[in-house]
């Protein structure tokens, strides 16, 4: 990979007199300076409401959403755009799954979650089974990944959700969604798939996978926030009810009923957030210009540099699958004796940027018996010298900390 912290402003700065070593990229990635460009450009060039004007701007500015639409479209192979919903993000895409979930799901019904779920994608599942009287199950794991066994076992006539993780935000583990999407049809039930984790980071193809819904966000593929994506497979999502009502969604609004408009407009009402969808666009362009293969495999390939040498630090736990194939580029770790709030800190002054806390993920802490962890995660503007940066900084902690 070629060495991409130029596209980057922000990470050719200093932190407590350190180089910045930014390795928290699955809380949020940084944004190359060809996003912030299109970014800048609509705003000073093309800024005018969508499908509302017939005057210049207005159709520039619609082209230009429409086009970004088109270009999520292509990036999961969906087969329309018709099935490409413009959300705020994974939480509120996963939301809307919950919210169809609600029109389809009766008392005794079984939905399928796991314990790695973000709560994005665990809460909504707990508020709709306490809404419809559904059953909420529970698959636990096995050598750090998902327990496709107990999956199978839990697998039902009753089931009718299964949500899971495409990849772990703690764990780093890649669900096999091809292998799940099969079992959870072949019981009739639907399937989510939260992809906040492995959209940014591999190619996704919904159709190949098979999946009913896949959400994710644009802040963690060099997006900006506040931008994020629902597909939905268009025999589903013609089911759906809207979500907000008001202003695009409808077709005619009568003093005593309303009807709606043809998809995806059905679910976007008011006006979009018209910035970010042309700015993700441009972050898929940029993202498809690397190469999704490429940036998976370079990931593993920083994984596969890194994993030895965290494990040669004495007293340090790493969380997840032991293969590096089997994992992205999040690895959570602990070192005995040590709070991660307190290793985070200590790294912080040597300019290194990991997360520490739960995650978003307090089941999955509780499952492994942590209240916390610290953890790196990587993308395409890390090196293998950030890798030995990290290492470094966690050594002179634990000399710091006399550990
Ligand atoms: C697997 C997974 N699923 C859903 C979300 C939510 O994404 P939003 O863009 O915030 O809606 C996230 C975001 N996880 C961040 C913030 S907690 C992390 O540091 O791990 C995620 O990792």
């Amino acid at each position: 990979m070629i060495d991409l912290k130029k596209d980057f402003k922000i990470l050719n700065q200093k932190v407590n007199d350190e180089p910045l070593v930014y390795l928290d990229n699955a809380a949020t990635t940084q944004k190359p300076q060809q996003v912030l460009d299109v970014l800048t450009n609509y705003y000073e060039h093309d800024n005018a409401n969508v499908h509302r004007g017939v005057h210049t701007l207005a159709e520039r500015a619609t082209a230009d959403y429409e086009a970004a639409r088109e270009k999520v479209r292509k990036f999961i192979h969906a087969a329309s755009t018709k099935e490409v919903l413009f959300t705020r993000g994974t939480t509120t895409s996963l939301n809307w799954v919950t919210k169809f979930a609600e029109q389809v799901l009766t008392a005794g019904d079984e939905i399928i979650i796991s314990v790695a779920e973000h709560h994005s994608n665990f809460v909504p599942w707990q508020q709709v089974a306490e809404k419809t009287g559904a059953i909420l199950k529970i698959v636990y794991l096995k050598d750090g990944a998902l327990d496709i066994d107990d999956l199978k076992e839990k697998l039902t006539a009753k089931t009718k959700f299964v949500s899971l993780t495409h990849a772990s935000n703690v764990l780093g583990s890649i669900t096999p969604i091809k292998e799940v999407a099969e079992w959870v049809h072949h019981y009739g039930a639907y399937f989510a798939v939260d992809g906040a984790q492995s959209v940014p980071h591999m190619k996704i193809d919904v159709q190949d996978l098979d999946v009913d819904f896949f959400a994710f966000s644009g802040h963690k593929m060099c997006g900006p926030t506040g931008i994020g994506v629902l597909y939905g497979k268009e025999t589903l999502l013609n089911q759906m009810n809207p979500i907000e009502f008001g202003g695009e969604m409808i077709d005619f609004v009568y003093e005593s009923h309303s009807t709606w408009t043809e998809l995806p407009w059905k679910f976007e009402a008011g006006t979009p957030n018209i910035a970010g969808a042309i700015a993700l666009g441009a972050a898929i362009d940029y993202l498809e210009t690397i190469g999704m293969d490429n940036i998976h495999r370079y990931e593993q390939e920083l994984v596969a540099y890194v994993m030895p040498k965290l494990k040669a630090i004495e007293g340090l736990e790493i969380y997840g699958p032991e293969a590096v194939e089997a994992r992205s580029g999040v690895i959570a770790f602990n070192i005995r004796g040590l709070h991660p709030h307190d290793l985070a800190t200590a790294l912080d002054m040597e300019g290194v940027a990991v997360r520490a806390g739960h995650h978003c993920a307090q089941p999955l802490l509780n499952y492994l018996g942590q209240s916390s962890t610290a953890r790196a995660s990587f993308y395409i503007y890390n090196t293998k010298a950030d890798c030995d940066k990290l290492v470094d900084a966690l050594l002179k902690t634990k000399e710091f900390f006399g550990l």
